[in-house]
């Protein structure tokens, strides 16, 4: 048997488009071929099962084998095999047309290509990105099939010889190109089935090695799997990592099919260098890391596998957002992950606080992005007063709410940023019986402004916005110890003694044990500066304004008394204020030395 003939007279050749064109990936040939490879031991395995195949199935397994000298790749199996009929029609036709259908469509879109292609392979014709001369040997699983070669240099033409060979299965045998023989080298090739053909549900040897997993355990039932399990599984995906906090096994099958481990690494703040650690599979064949699109971006936080045969690879980015399945996975693995924090929460607090640390920028990021999860995550998220102890947010209101309610009946909810730089107004507000809360990470800041969003009647202050008093402003009246012209003096003096136009001097009757001087950004100016740091809400102009602070002078301090009274008035007034600045890490550079040098005279003095 000889038959020459040519794939398509009405399409222009497009191996050299398949070679040159689609540079990128070349390497998920090797993918695509072992794929296929796969296919066709599953599909002897099904045949056999409703007993169309009645012979011995034997051990089922695709081999990949190089030789250098000769310069091939083979990727062989034990499959179904194909007759020279089968060859004309899935290889000639339906692979080419694919081929032709996919270059066609992407040799023009540029922008997400390498996507593309990554993603969504070319089928059997991707061999050509590699070699020069593709031959398939192949014999097929029906009783007296004759075995048939196919051999095809990367024109179109192509011819179908008979062949020997005793079982039943295919070889696909590469003759790689002069500038593909990167891909004769074992531990290219190695790399490249690590990636692709790990969990490929089929054994795959290499070097006399099997290179995969054939049942991961996302395959399996929860109720089969052990924790042991889940923690050996994790090591396998990423050997170098902490152990992860907890997972949740993903598994649907209506409406949309969908398996999967997704598991909470030990996230602590540096949330941006964790991403793209979910491999996305389809069927067991790895597809891409890159899942963004395919599930909500602050989930991408988490690492782990996600299999789906419904996840539309073969489209542009666009379509894939705007996809419905893409749509229904996102909001079922958000609703999963929320409800697995949310049973460890109820189920076990202690290990949930524990882990809080490295979960709470994931669940505050969760918050902010989606509006379901923040629905479900408002009762478990928590928050951490200064002084180690976490609360939901309804137990947190409860507890404050006698001691920091304002006389507008506003509930005043006070945080630091950093509890070090910040400790002089953290303990001013404990002893007035106030407590403070520790919001410190990046996330924080728009953690904040989602709260107030959300909460009736509360407001969240920064503890050193606003003297004392006026954080929680409550309906009394304080005595002032000095009277108006006392005031306005004192007022004057420190004027004079601190001269800086972005100091807002004034002076109020706070308790005698307040600090005598106070130095405070108010909460909206530093919110806007935040704001405009970051780029948002038009206030890009504020961004390069200084800080404009309160200094409020405590006209009941004994100190300031003293200061009205004293001769070197201005010296007194530029110490007390030196040093309020010296509590608040704000004291450095030439006014730090003149500062020390005065300290030293005063002592001197004395
Ligand atoms: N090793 C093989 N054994 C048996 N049949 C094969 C083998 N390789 C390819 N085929 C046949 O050739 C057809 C075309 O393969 P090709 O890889 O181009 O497309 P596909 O596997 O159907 O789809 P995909 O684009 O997802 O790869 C297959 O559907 C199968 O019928």
């Amino acid at each position: 048997m000889e038959e020459r003939g040519n794939i398509s007279i009405h399409t222009e050749n497009i191996f050299p488009i398949i070679k040159k064109f689609l540079y990128s990936d070349h390497e998920i040939f090797l993918r695509e071929l072992v794929s296929n490879a796969v296919d066709a031991t599953q599909k002897i395995k099904r045949l056999s099962s409703i007993g169309e195949y009645k012979g011995e199935l034997g051990e089922l397994k695709v081999k990949v084998a190089v030789d250098k000298e000769a310069k091939t790749i083979t990727i062989s199996d034990n499959g179904l095999g194909m007759t020279a009929e089968e060859i004309k029609k899935y290889i000639n036709q339906i692979a080419f047309s694919g081929a032709t259908e996919f270059v066609e469509r992407y040799k023009d879109a540029s922008a997400d290509k390498d996507q593309i292609i990554g993603q969504f392979g070319l089928g059997f014709y991707s061999a050509f990105m590699v070699a020069e001369r593709v031959e398939i040997i192949t014999k097929s699983y029906q009783e007296g099939a004759e075995a048939a070669r196919w051999d095809c240099d990367g024109s179109t033409e192509f011819t179908i010889t008979s062949a020997e060979r005793a079982e039943r299965g295919t070889d696909v045998i590469l003759h790689v190109a002069q500038d593909s023989e990167e891909f004769l080298e074992t531990a290219r090739i190695r790399t490249i089935l690590d990636k692709y053909c790990k969990f490929l549900p089929v054994p795959v040897e290499f070097e006399g090695e099997t290179i995969n997993n054939p049942n991961p355990i996302w395959t399996k039932q929860p109720s089969d799997l052990k924790d042991e399990d889940y923690k050996e599984f994790y090591k396998e995906l990423y050997p170098f990592s902490e152990p992860p906090l907890f997972w949740i096994h993903l598994n649907v099958d209506y409406p949309f099919n969908l398996t999967g481990i997704l598991y909470f690494p030990k996230l602590k703040n540096d949330f941006e260098i964790q991403r793209n650690k979910i491999q996305l599979y389809s069927r067991q064949v790895f597809i891409t890391d890159e899942v963004k699109d395919v599930v909500p971006e602050f989930l991408m936080l988490l690492h782990g596998v996600i299999d789906s045969p419904d996840i539309p690879l073969n489209v542009s980015r666009s379509f894939l957002q705007a996809d419905a399945s893409v749509k229904k996975i996102n909001t079922y693995i958000t609703k999963k992950v929320a409800d697995k924090l949310a049973e460890i929460f109820r189920k076990d607090r202690e290990t949930f606080e524990k882990n809080w640390d490295d979960i709470s920028v994931f669940v505050k990021y969760g918050m902010l992005s989606d509006d379901k999860f923040y629905e479900k995550a408002k009762d478990f998220v928590l928050l951490q007063s200064t002084e180690g102890k976490y609360y939901t947010i309804e137990e947190y209101k409860a507890l404050v709410q006698a001691n920091q309610t304002n006389k507008s009946e506003q509930l005043v909810l006070l945080y630091t940023s950093d509890a070090e730089k910040q400790h002089a107004f953290v303990e001013a507000a404990q002893s007035r019986g106030y407590d403070v809360l520790k919001l410190d990470s990046v996330i924080d800041s728009h953690f904040i402004g989602l709260l107030e969003q959300k909460l009736e009647k509360t407001t969240l202050k920064r503890v050193d916005s606003e003297t004392i008093d006026k954080l929680v402003e409550k309906d009394e009246t304080k005595e002032s110890v000095l009277n108006d012209t006392e005031k306005e003096e004192l007022k004057k003096v420190y004027e004079e003694a601190i001269s800086n136009q972005h100091m807002h001097v004034e002076v109020a009757p706070l308790a005698p044990d307040d600090a005598p001087v106070v130095i405070t950004l108010p909460e909206f100016m530093r919110r806007m500066k935040d704001m405009s740091r970051s780029g948002g809400g038009g206030m890009m102009f504020m961004g390069d304004m200084p800080d404009t602070y309160n200094v409020t002078i405590n006209a009941n301090h004994p100190l300031n008394q003293r200061v009205l009274k004293a001769e070197e008035k201005s010296k007194l007034a530029r110490q007390a204020f030196d040093l309020a600045l010296l509590s608040q890490n704000m004291l450095s550079g030439a006014a730090l030395t003149s500062f020390v040098k005065r300290s030293f005279e005063l002592m001197t003095n004395e």
